[in-house]
């Protein structure tokens, strides 16, 4: 059997995209955690020197989106189709784009808040605007099942909502899709069981 092994930091973040995808294919995995403080000596030893990493049987992958990727198409959560699979791919790049225009490791509080309040009332309406028109009234946003781009809404949105919790109000399409993504059997049982964390 396949040995996977997830090294991330305690929180959803970056490696939680691929907990969603090992919860939803059930394949076992090692979900390690890293305490902060023992960071600065682990970083040296890791490739790229960043987080997340996967193991499969002890060839290291880094990038969280390349995991991620991985993992959907061995699941079958990547598309259906090569089409399928360059939208769901460009989905998941689009809300990407977004996440990693916020400063997450800014330690002052002052310019953080601030720029967090930038981006959440400026420049959240026109990605939320653009997506629900993708979305349209379709079930998931790509194709007719479920694949990892409706997945990383899930957990991008969930982020999003905890720093604005009425960022989405004008978009129920997209928060019911959140709430499709929630209710299958696999997901919500993860969601339950999950480490509580900030991020
Ligand atoms: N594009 C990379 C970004 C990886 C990244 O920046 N990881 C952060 C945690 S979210 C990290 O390892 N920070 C610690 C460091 O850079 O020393 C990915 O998606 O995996």
């Amino acid at each position: 059997m396949t040995q996977y092994k997830l090294t991330y930091f305690n929180l959803r973040g970056r490696a939680e995209i691929s907990r969603y995808l090992f919860a939803y294919s059930g394949k076992k995995y090692e979900d390690h955690r890293i305490a902060a403080a023992d960071w600065p000596k682990i970083k040296p030893t890791i490739p790229f020197g960043k987080v997340p990493i996967l193991e499969v049987d002890g060839v290291v992958i880094h990038q969280s989106l390349a995991i991620a990727r991985y993992l959907a198409r061995e699941s079958g959560l990547a598309g259906q189709t090569p089409v399928e699979q360059a939208l769901a791919d460009a989905i998941v790049d689009t809300i990407d784009d977004f996440m990693t225009l916020f400063p997450w490791a800014e330690k002052n509080q002052d310019v953080r808040k601030k720029a967090f309040d930038d981006i959440l009332t400026n420049k959240a309406p026109e990605l939320l605007k653009d997506l629900d028109t993708f979305l349209g009234d379709n079930n998931w946003l790509v194709g007719k099942s479920v694949t990892w781009a409706d997945f990383y809404w899930d957990v991008c949105s969930t982020t999003l909502l905890s720093c604005k919790p009425d960022l989405a109000d004008n978009y129920p399409r997209l928060l019911a899709l959140r709430d499709r993504v929630q209710a299958l059997p696999a997901i919500a049982d993860w969601i339950q069981k999950r480490p509580k964390t900030i991020m």
